[in-house]
């Protein structure tokens, strides 16, 4: 059955992929503080994710939540990533509880962990020879700001889990580039998530059903040091690119 789903950050990357390729599925309202540049599916609200009465209206009958709306820069300085992706966060939980929404996925990065790419791992983490894998069970270990505040947002959700009981699954997204994976970048291969297997796992975040998740949002590649099994096992996720088909 089709859902009424709320697309934040709808006109980004990430909600492109979405939207290219799961658009005919689902009611769709997009967000975000920029106007649409291209044709898009549903009703598209301009306004800004701290503005907390634009939320609040924007959220009316939801079912879904995904909330990508944020600064995605690694190297973000801290006021952004406080008001854009902290606050702004906090705002989203605050209004789909008070709305009554179902779940929110929401937009977690590989940069929550990065700090556990240290000297003595990398580059060999990056390589098949290798076995290092984060599951989604190890605490958050940031290597930047932007990374604290996707962990600060994993733990809002948390807490509108255990407080509200509201659905939350995290996806700790990789590296999504459209068409091949990164060239003459091992780590971003290793963490490539195929704009098909992007809107798939999405698509499953509006579908299945789940309390409290953190699942790694990668391509099945070859090597990986993210398991997604965890994304298998509850969403029913079933990525079907991998960037070691890849030159
Ligand atoms: N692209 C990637 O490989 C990855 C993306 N992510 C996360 O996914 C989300 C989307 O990322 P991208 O699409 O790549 O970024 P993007 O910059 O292409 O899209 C983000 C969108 O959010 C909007 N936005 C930002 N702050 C806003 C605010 N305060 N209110 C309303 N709209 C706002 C922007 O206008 C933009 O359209 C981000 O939260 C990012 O941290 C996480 C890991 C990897
Ligand atoms: O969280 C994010 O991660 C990806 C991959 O990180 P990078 O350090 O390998 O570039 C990044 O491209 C994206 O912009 C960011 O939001």
């Amino acid at each position: 059955m089709a859902q009424s789903v709320l697309l934040t950050g709808a006109a980004g990357r990430v909600g492109e992929a979405i939207l290219g390729g799961i658009g005919d599925e689902h009611e769709w309202r997009l967000m975000d503080r920029d106007p649409p540049t291209e044709d898009h599916p549903g009703e598209f609200v301009v306004a800004d994710i701290t503005n907390e009465d634009a939320v609040r209206e924007a959220m009316a009958g939801i079912d879904v939540v995904i909330h990508l709306a944020g600064d995605p820069r690694p190297e973000a300085p801290w006021d952004s990533v406080l008001t854009n992706n902290i606050d702004g966060t906090q705002k989203i939980f605050e209004a789909a509880v008070d709305a009554g929404v179902e779940k929110v996925a929401f937009a977690s990065s590989n940069h929550a962990v990065g700090a556990y790419e240290t000297e003595e791992r990398v580059p060999d983490m990056y390589r098949t020879h290798d076995d290092y894998l984060l599951d989604g069970t190890e605490l958050p270990r940031p290597g930047n700001l932007y990374g604290v505040s996707k962990a600060a947002g994993e733990t809002l959700g948390r807490y509108y889990h255990d407080e509200y009981g509201l659905s939350v699954v995290n996806v700790r997204i990789g590296n999504l580039t459209e068409g091949h994976p990164p060239i003459d970048y091992e780590r971003g291969q290793a963490m490539w998530l195929s704009y098909r297997d992007c809107a798939h796992l999405f698509d499953r975040c509006i579908r299945a059903d789940y309390e409290y998740e953190i699942v790694y949002g990668i391509s099945d590649n070859d090597r990986k040091y993210y398991s997604i099994d965890r994304a298998r096992e509850v969403l029913g996720y079933e990525p079907q690119d991998n960037s070691a088909r890849h030159d």
